[in-house]
């Protein structure tokens, strides 16, 4: 019952004008049969009587039903595309919403999320939308079945539970029966996939040429078949067992009816009614037989339920969802969204004291005593995999230290619900999003001054001047009119949109290999620049390229999960220590020629 409520609830998202419609729609075409049965005893009892109210009233039912069907499947439709969309977006800000990414990694989270968005592939797949709309459905035969009983009823109250209850039994019954069979389809999906993938290979061209070189034809065949056989031989004899069952099942309301209808007919032989009251009886009987053996909402109810059931656990792994309102009928972020501005403050003093840190079978950090002091550039530097990129990711709030705390102005970020938008980020797998140039940088709406500014000091406006579209311009081949850009390019699309939320009011600038896809000149062009660039914010840069790192106000080195080095350029050099070596080792492979990029072997 639980289900169902909730199914009904999410009306809430097609918009109060759509719902009043569609349950009105739903409503009259569950009335209509008992509204015939009425007209046509008013008909039949007019007797060669003037027959006009009878008839308008007739005309008027039957058009109000025709009415009802035409448009119940269009505004119904409308109904379920807006809950869907609703429904996806409510599970896109509750995974968003979750302030940590350690959640969406979830293997089961994302199962849970492609169960209860994904669109419907096979005929057993149901939405959200589908499930609600098929909900109302079914209250609407329940009211088909009450007004018809009321007419039943003009004859005998126990004509009601006569035909009512074999009606409603053959529905329990022949539900169950497709709910049996739906289920023994899921449990095939898994063949079906495969023999709808083999059967896709044997009739592309490109499949089709390795086919035929290496002779795999009749292998290939032997794989359709075998899998096909393998769903499809279960299902087929559960059909086999339905249609047998039907024929049974349906004996329950053909009795109820044959009873009822001899009953009446007797009876109105006998003088106990009128052949038009036995008319509108027969007419309501038929109408409680027909509602019964509708039971295609059995299996859209049925569908909709793993869509359910994965909404509903994932509602509890965030509590605190992006808020959102309604809109239209359906909902959308609240006013400015989650990237609003934050007011420009001094940078803060971050304090990592002994922060350890684990993925899954593989501990990172191992104590990490750290400080990034207000306005600073701070360059972090070590091997591949020392764990540089998952300290930034601590540093942003994206992970939690296991143990330890990582401490702003001497409040832990943990308990700072604005920290993230305190904080600026160049990922080293940054986003390449399919939008135009001003949407990649901004990220919503953008003020063009800002824009100008962050485009000229990214070293992006040769190439914004270049775009056939400036920054409206697709930055993807797939979009009309759209274009790609470099690697080095986009890198540089990727560091605008960072500095573009320092100007916004980010306060910490994280560069994970900012200018690792930018040439020799390019780069060093840029980190000269850097200084002006970023002045009055921190700044951790991560480099393997020692020599972009030099400049820094401080250098620390991770190794073994711990800050083993820390101090200037010059002060580093002068201890002799890993760092000394590794500087050493790479001017060395720089002037013979070699990527400069150390690896731990290098060291050994
Ligand atoms: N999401 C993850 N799940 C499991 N292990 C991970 C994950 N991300 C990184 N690791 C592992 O954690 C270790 C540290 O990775 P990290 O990316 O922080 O190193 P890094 O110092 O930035 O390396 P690089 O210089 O190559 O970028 C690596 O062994 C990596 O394989």
């Amino acid at each position: 019952m639980r289900e169902r409520l909730d199914l009904l609830r999410l009306f809430r998202y097609a918009g109060p004008a759509v719902t009043i419609a569609l349950t009105a729609m739903v409503l009259i075409d569950a009335v209509v049969p008992a509204g015939i049965a009425v007209a046509v005893q008013e008909l039949v009892a007019a007797d060669g009587r003037s027959a006009l109210a009878p008839v308008l009233l007739m005309s008027g039912v039957v058009l109000a039903g025709q009415l009802a069907l035409a448009f119940r499947f269009p505004v119904g439709r409308l109904a379920a595309d807006r809950i869907d969309g609703a429904h996806r977006t409510r599970i896109a800000a509750l995974v968003m919403g979750v302030p940590t990414v350690d959640v969406a990694e979830r293997q089961d989270v994302q199962d849970r999320v492609k169960t209860t968005t994904a669109e419907p592939r096979d005929w057993v797949d149901r939405t959200s939308g589908d499930g609600a709309v098929s909900q109302l459905e079914l209250v609407g035969h329940a009211v088909a079945l009450a007004s018809s009983s009321v007419v039943l009823a003009w004859w005998s109250w126990w004509l009601v539970p006569a035909t009512v209850i074999p009606a409603v039994c053959f529905r329990t019954v022949h539900g169950r029966q497709w709910v049996r069979h739906f289920r023994i389809w899921v449990e095939g999906v898994l063949y079906h996939r495969r023999w709808k993938y083999w059967g896709e290979v044997a009739t592309t061209p490109a499949a089709g040429r390795e086919l035929r070189v290496f002779g795999a034809s009749e292998w290939l065949l032997g794989h359709y078949t075998r899998d096909m056989r393998t769903h499809v031989d279960p299902v087929w004899e559960d059909d086999r067992r339905v249609l047998r069952g039907l024929w049974l099942a349906l004996l329950l309301p053909l009795a109820g009816c044959t009873v009822a209808f001899t009953w009446v007919a007797l009876g109105t032989a006998a003088g106990q009614g009128t052949v038009a009251l036995e008319v509108a009886v027969v007419t309501a009987a038929w109408s409680v037989f027909s509602v019964a053996i509708r039971t295609d909402d059995v299996i859209s109810l049925e569908g909709a339920r793993p869509v359910r059931r994965a909404a509903a656990e994932l509602e509890r792994i965030n509590p605190a969802p992006i808020p959102l309102r309604a809109h239209a009928g359906t909902l959308a972020l609240s006013p400015l969204g989650a990237h609003a501005g934050t007011p420009a403050a001094p940078p803060p003093l971050v304090r990592f004291e002994d922060v350890r840190f684990s993925y899954p079978g593989r501990q990172v950090l191992n104590g990490v005593d750290l400080e990034i002091r207000p306005g600073e550039s701070l360059a972090l530097v070590g091997l591949n995999g020392a764990g540089k990129s998952t300290l930034t990711k601590l540093l942003a709030g994206l992970y939690r230290p296991d143990s330890g705390r990582i401490l702003a102005d001497g409040t832990d970020i943990a308990d700072l619900p604005d920290w993230q938008s305190r904080l600026s980020v160049v990922f080293q797998d940054f986003l390449k999003y399919p939008l135009s140039l001003r949407d990649n940088i901004a990220l919503g709406a953008a003020d063009p001054d800002l824009l100008t500014g962050v485009v000229r000091d990214a070293g992006l406006a040769p190439v914004v001047s270049r775009l056939p579209g400036g920054y409206d311009t697709p930055l993807s081949r797939s979009r009309t009119a759209g274009v790609d850009l470099s690697g080095g390019q986009w890198q540089q699309v990727a560091l605008a949109r960072a500095l573009y939320a320092t100007r916004r009011g980010a306060r910490i600038l994280v560069l994970d290999e900012p200018t690792a896809h930018l040439d020799v000149r390019t780069e060093h062009d840029l980190f000269q620049r850097l200084p002006d660039i970023t002045e009055g914010i921190s700044v951790v840069l991560i480099s393997h390229r020692l020599s972009t790192v030099r400049q820094a106000d401080r250098i620390v080195l991770l190794d073994g999960g711990r800050i083993t080095e820390s101090g200037t350029h010059e002060e580093l050099m002068a201890g002799g220590g890993q760092y000394a070596t590794m500087y050493a080792l790479q001017a060395r492979r720089f002037s013979q020629g070699y990527d400069d990029r150390l690896d731990e072997g290098d060291l050994a």
